[in-house]
């Protein structure tokens, strides 16, 4: 991949397509000056669709093949491949949102790195000292755990999640639903927090992706102990693209 030179403050933006929405960077050289979440669909980001902004090289990273079709046809658009990655045993279908997510962990919190992803699907990447992957997990993120049951169910509705830990014995419909996820969720991701700290002592863990917030909440009431030594950024994947766009 052609590399800009970080001395120019050069701008150019970085697009990443989940399956929930896409997520927008601005950068100026290597300084993220603002981030963003779009919607699916239709013409995309306005700003990008006038004016200057559409001459701004625009690298996208996407796990969505028939997106990244609609927005090759834009002037100056780079594709993010996972042979891009400098990362050690990347099997031929990870997915690029977690390569890039762990390369964006690694170089900014340091190695032995685990993402945690709470984005559509829930995900944990991890790569050691000599990143390497040394392999992760998928499950159905938190939403998607909730539509799932109003959609396979004739009684179950579709329910908003509470911002704090709420009580494991409920007494309601929602509230069932609702301790049923997160506590489900957050003893699941506790157990691998724990594993990976066992095999890797001094080795970070980050929480991104959408539910970040939602997930640390939980984690600080139920198990703050593992709270305490886990950080928060939502930037990880930009942090990724931007170690493969900038020089240094
Ligand atoms: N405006 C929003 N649209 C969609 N999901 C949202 C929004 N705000 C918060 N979320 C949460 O973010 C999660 C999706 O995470 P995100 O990282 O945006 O997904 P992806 O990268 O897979 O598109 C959902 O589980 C949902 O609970
Ligand atoms: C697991 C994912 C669906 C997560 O996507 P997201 O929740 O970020 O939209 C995506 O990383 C993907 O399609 N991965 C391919 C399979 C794999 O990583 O093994
Ligand atoms: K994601």
């Amino acid at each position: 991949m052609k590399r800009q030179n970080d001395k120019k403050h050069n701008p150019w933006l970085a697009l990443t397509i989940g399956n929930s929405r896409l997520h927008w960077a601005k950068f100026s050289g290597a300084k993220l000056v603002e981030a963003w979440d779009t919607e699916h669909l239709g013409a995309g980001d306005e700003r990008l669709a006038s004016g200057e902004w559409k001459k701004l090289p625009l690298y996208i990273a996407s796990v969505i093949p028939s997106e990244t079709l609609f927005w090759q046809n834009f002037p100056n658009v780079k594709i993010v491949n996972r042979d891009q990655i400098p990362l050690k045993g990347i099997y031929s279908s990870l997915g690029i949102d977690r390569a890039l997510a762990v390369l964006g962990g690694g170089v900014t919190s340091g190695w032995p790195i685990l993402v945690i992803d709470g984005g559509t699907a829930l995900t944990l990447t991890g790569a050691d000292e000599q990143r390497q992957l040394i392999g992760g997990a998928i499950f159905p993120g938190l939403k998607l755990q909730i539509k799932s049951l109003a959609q396979g169910t004739a009684a179950l509705p579709e329910i908003p999640l509470p911002d704090r830990l709420p009580d494991r014995w409920a007494l309601d419909t929602k509230s069932a639903i609702q301790s049923g996820i997160i506590y489900t969720v957050l003893s699941g991701i506790a157990n691998y927090m724990q594993a990976w700290w066992r095999e890797f002592p001094q080795g970070q863990v980050v929480l991104t992706g959408g539910d970040r917030t939602l997930l640390f909440n939980y984690l600080e009431t139920l198990f703050p102990d593992l709270a305490k030594k886990t950080k928060v950024d939502p930037n990880l994947i930009f942090w990724g693209i931007r170690n493969l766009v900038i020089t240094h």
